[in-house]
């Protein structure tokens, strides 16, 4: 019996060799994949039980079960094994070597022995660490899911051992995202018995950003109004405590997110389908973001026209921020509570801790709606998306105009709006493209999220506008023509690979796709392995960042406050990619390794 990479299952294998010198075994399992085991991965066949086919055909019998908690664990973590893929790099036509082992495929009967411990929701944790580290370091011990271990002959032939059978397999005919969806139901594991690492720094790190994130926006804030802003200026003088509220400024906010929100459910523009999700359901999404922000475009000129004062916005920062703080704070409260009474299938890995406070912050509901309403979908792409330009941006443009006395804003304020105004348009008007991304797929709904929507967008990522309203910095044109340039680029390796990535996902068997070479894992899904995803793991992180520094160059170098943007950017994307890497090697095993070592930077090609 040998181990899955990356999991705890057993399953038959057949020795082919052995490596002296990298101490290996060469194995192939009865599905065909060949991989190379330590010593320790391998293990006698005594000692497995094996069991009889027909208990777990019956899909009603599979359904009720996994409604069960304790049955959701075993059948759950075997999934994972499923979902733990040997790997062959392949054109969009499938090489013979794997036909060959395809046609040799013979049944493949699960038998791990039961061993692990079932999931206790008092010391759930311990145990998701336990396993966590089993995992990671090659223990002996076994896990069980009766369900995983027989299969009928359809599920065989849906590929749920061997996917490589799979549409998406060299079959150039376009294809529903139904293979896709059969691959989840059959891979994803319950959120509560996985073991998901905790992030950010685990349950001490959850209170220390809790503080720490309100603490810095208000610092950024109260940096930005002084004339010599420096980061080493801590801690910046403070207001007095009244100064942070202004109920004209909450009620404000409530209005722009209410008006959000109807622009929102209005019946206009497509709908589109998330990604499968474990129960195989896929959540519709109105995605009319560019109607929305078109609107409220219009909105403002309107807003403009009758001689609305929109300097409120700059001379208000604060009191918004808060009224928008406070907002985010219900919101997170609202979202922990129900939380706690919707079903395990609606729980996103990690962020299920059982700690409060950590839960609080990371988000435990992966998609949480109010009737068709998706929260996460709304906050992230429009009230802050949308204010990060519609107000503040735009507001900034006019208050550089007044301030300095100039007939229009200067060279670097209008290279960062437009370049500002350019991504946020582009987001909306590929909003579908946010559907396969990890705050979508993957993360739960909580206090980093909403707050990141609502407060650390809008506000936070002003800075560069706001800093050059008090600090006019002077373009040459060449300079402008190169951070144009710089933008362009930036610009097109990001959308670019983003919509590669996208439009992969929705359907790998586009024709348009088909000169892309791939990975298959045992999920069914398969991994770019050439295009921009091939360049490096994350190209889409690389275009951001040229345009994060193309937003940021405008502002000079006499002061770090404006290339904040530039230095957070950094560290949230390359924590983002370690999350996103653990996350990927979790979920494709030996597949992700086979990526990794095909597509070896991570980043930016040859440096990192
Ligand atoms: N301005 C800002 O503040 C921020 C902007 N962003 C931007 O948002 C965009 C989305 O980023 P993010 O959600 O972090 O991550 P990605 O869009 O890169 O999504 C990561 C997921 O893509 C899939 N994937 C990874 N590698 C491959 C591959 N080789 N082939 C096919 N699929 C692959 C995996 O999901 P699976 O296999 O499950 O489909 C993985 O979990 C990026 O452009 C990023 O720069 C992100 C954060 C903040
Ligand atoms: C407060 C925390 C430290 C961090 C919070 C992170 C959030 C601010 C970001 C997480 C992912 C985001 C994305 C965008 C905005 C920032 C947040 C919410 C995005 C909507 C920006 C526009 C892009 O075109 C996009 C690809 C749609 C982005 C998706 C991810």
């Amino acid at each position: 019996m040998g181990r899955w990479p990356g999991s705890s299952l057993y399953y038959e294998v057949k020795v082919l060799g052995f490596d002296a010198k990298s101490q290996l075994y060469t194995v192939i399992y009865k599905d065909g994949t060949e991989l190379e085991l330590k010593e320790q991965d391998i293990k006698s066949a005594s000692g497995f039980q094996t069991r009889s086919r027909s208990r777990s055909r019956s899909p009603g019998r599979r359904r009720s079960r996994s409604r069960s908690p304790g049955r959701t664990t075993r059948r759950s973590s075997s999934r994972t094994a499923a979902a733990v893929a040997a790997a062959a790099i392949t054109d969009s036509a499938p090489s013979s070597r794997r036909d060959t082992k395809l046609k040799d495929t013979v049944e493949v009967t699960l038998s791990p022995l039961p061993q692990a411990a079932e999931n206790n929701s008092n010391n759930r944790h311990e145990k998701k660490e336990e396993k966590q580290k089993e995992d990671n370091n090659t223990s002996n011990k076994v896990n069980e899911k009766p369900e995983a271990k027989v299969q009928t002959e359809s599920e065989k032939n849906q590929g749920r051992y061997n996917l490589r059978r799979r549409k998406d397999d060299g079959d150039t005919k376009p294809v529903e995202a139904k293979p896709e969806k059969e691959a989840k139901i059959a891979v994803a594991p319950a959120a509560s018995t996985l073991s998901t690492p905790l992030d950010f720094g685990g349950k001490i790190g959850a209170y220390f950003w809790l503080l720490f994130l309100p603490a810095w926006v208000l610092f950024l804030i109260l940096q930005v109004n002084l004339v010599d802003p420096s980061l080493v200026n801590f801690p910046p003088p403070l207001p007095p405590l009244e100064a942070f509220w202004d109920a004209q400024a909450l009620g404000f906010v409530t209005l722009w997110i209410l008006f959000q929100a109807v622009l929102y459910v209005l019946p206009v523009g497509k709908v589109s389908e998330g990604m499968p999700l474990r129960s195989g359901e896929r959540l519709k999404y109105r995605t009319n973001g560019f109607f929305a922000i078109v609107v409220s475009a219009v909105a403002v000129a309107v807003m403009v026209h009758q001689d609305v004062d929109l300097t409120y916005i700059h001379s208000h920062f604060l009191q918004l921020a808060t009224a928008s703080f406070l907002i985010s704070v219900l919101l997170s409260i609202y979202l922990y509570v129900r939380s706690r009474y919707v079903g395990q299938e609606q729980l996103a890995l990690g962020g299920n801790s059982g700690n409060v406070i950590y839960d609080f912050f990371k988000g435990h509901e992966l998609n949480p709606r109010i009737q068709d309403f998706d929260l996460k979908f709304f906050c992230e792409m429009r009230p802050g998306l949308i204010g990060w330009v519609g107000n503040a941006t735009q507001n900034l443009c006019f208050k550089n105009i007044f301030q300095q006395g100039l007939d229009t804003p200067s060279n670097s304020m209008i290279l960062v709006n437009l370049f500002q105004l350019l991504y946020v348009v582009d987001g909306l008007w590929n909003e579908e493209a946010i559907l396969t991304t990890m705050d979508l797929m993957h993360d739960g709904f909580g206090f980093m999220l909403a707050f990141g929507d609502l407060v650390w967008v809008p506000f936070t990522y002003t800075i560069q506008a706001y800093y050059l309203v008090s600090h006019p910095i002077p373009l040459s044109l060449p300079a402008v023509i190169a951070i144009v340039i710089l933008k362009i680029i930036g610009f097109y390796i990001f959308r670019k690979s983003n919509s590669e990535k996208n439009a992969f996902r929705r359907n790998p068997s586009d024709p348009k796709l088909s000169y892309l070479k791939t990975i298959h894992t045992a999920t069914g899904k398969s991994l770019l392995v050439s295009g921009w995803w091939g360049v490096v793991r994350h190209p889409n992180y690389l275009g951001d960042l040229i345009m994060a520094l193309a937003w940021s160059l405008p502002c000079g170098f006499s002061h770090l406050l404006p290339w904040y943007y530039m230095i957070f950017f950094i560290i949230l994307l390359v924590h983002r990619d370690s999350r996103d890497m653990s996350e990927c090697r979790r979920k494709y095993g030996s597949a992700w390794e086979e990526y990794c070592r095909t597509v070896r930077y991570r980043i930016i090609p040859h440096v990192y």
